[in-house]
């Protein structure tokens, strides 16, 4: 399986994104991106921004929000198109108060962007989980939970509302443990970076059965960006390899937020949800994300974990 994910992730990296060429026109639509202020985040903002609609972006205090204004300036956006909401996705409690603050506004929401991600040694977050796992994963499944009320009224039969979930193709390494989603009893910060991943596909998969059996206007997919050197590998030795790779292969944070925007605009991908997405193009991910079991599994455990009884009130 090893073999088999490293293979996908390097045939991955010889292949060139297929743009969109011609920026759709979403003019006054509301988006919310978590991690938007750097790294393909960023770049999706700036592209979401560009096409008219209005971004909600979810970052950390501090140097974070700073680094976010900073891009807006350089980009020469309306400031307006962009605004900032306190988000730490390793709080339960933080993800909590920025959906609340997003539903106050009262606005209804076309697009959730999931992206925020971290690669990190093993830690506890405040609320007792493993961090890749809460920041990856958990804590948005919760705000998708939160916001699914607005993302429902935002859609229409012709135009449904959407919601992308940053994945990657480390989903094929096979790393995805039901009975340790916390890396309990193994931890390695790429094998549980990969778990976080592979789950985000199979809540994708989970919730894409829920909106069509409950005849939703929300679409939901799941993202690999590519392979890109950006922040979330700074402390890995994998940084190396992709600083040799990029320079031939010439993939940049925009190019990886081209894939996100696609799967979030491209008239194409209407018919496509449910689905996992490599260089704009559905990918099957391997046997053990694909089972039907393990998605019930984890999607009964992240209720539990939250105390969630009716996901979205679905
Ligand atoms: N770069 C790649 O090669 C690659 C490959 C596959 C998937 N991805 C995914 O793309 C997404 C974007 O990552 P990137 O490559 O741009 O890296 P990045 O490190 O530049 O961006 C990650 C973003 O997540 C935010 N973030 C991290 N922890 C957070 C927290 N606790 N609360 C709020 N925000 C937090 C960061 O502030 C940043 O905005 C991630 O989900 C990552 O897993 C990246």
């Amino acid at each position: 399986m090893l073999i088999l994910g490293s293979c996908s992730l390097i045939s991955e990296m010889c292949c060139f994104v297929q743009p969109i060429k011609s920026p759709i026109n979403r003019e006054k639509e509301y988006v919310v991106v978590t991690g938007g202020n750097r790294g393909i985040g960023w770049s999706t903002v700036k592209a979401l921004a560009e096409s008219g609609m209005k971004v909600i972006v979810g970052c950390r205090d501090g140097p974070s929000r700073d680094l976010l204004y900073q891009s807006v300036k350089q980009a020469e956006l309306p400031t307006e198109s962009v605004e900032w909401i306190n988000l730490d996705m390793s709080s339960m409690e933080s993800v909590g108060a920025f959906g609340q603050a997003i539903l106050d506004k009262n606005v209804p929401i076309s697009l959730l962007i999931n992206n925020a991600g971290t690669m990190a040694s093993y830690t506890l977050t405040k609320d007792g989980f493993e961090s890749a796992f809460a920041i990856n994963y958990l804590g948005h499944f919760l705000l998708t939970h939160l916001l699914m009320p607005r993302l429902i009224a935002a859609g229409t039969n012709d135009k449904a509302a959407r919601i992308v979930n940053v994945s990657s193709s480390g989903q094929a390494l096979g790393f995805f443990q039901i009975n340790d989603l916390q890396g309990e009893s193994y931890y390695n910060k790429f094998a549980a970076y990969c778990q976080s991943k592979a789950a985000q596909i199979m809540f994708t998969k989970v919730l894409h059965e829920l909106l069509t059996s409950k005849n939703k206007p929300v679409k939901v997919y799941a993202v690999h960006p590519g392979v890109i050197k950006t922040n979330v590998w700074s402390k890995y030795w994998f940084t190396h390899f992709t600083s040799i790779f990029s320079g031939f292969v010439g993939k940049t944070e925009a190019q990886g937020a081209q894939r996100v925007v696609y799967a979030a605009l491209s008239p194409k991908a209407e018919d496509l949800s449910g689905n996992f997405f490599e260089n704009s193009k559905v990918v099957q991910p391997i046997a053990l994300v694909r089972n039907r079991d393990m998605q019930t599994q984890l999607w009964e455990k992240s209720c539990q974990l939250l105390d969630i009884s009716q996901f979205g009130g679905l």
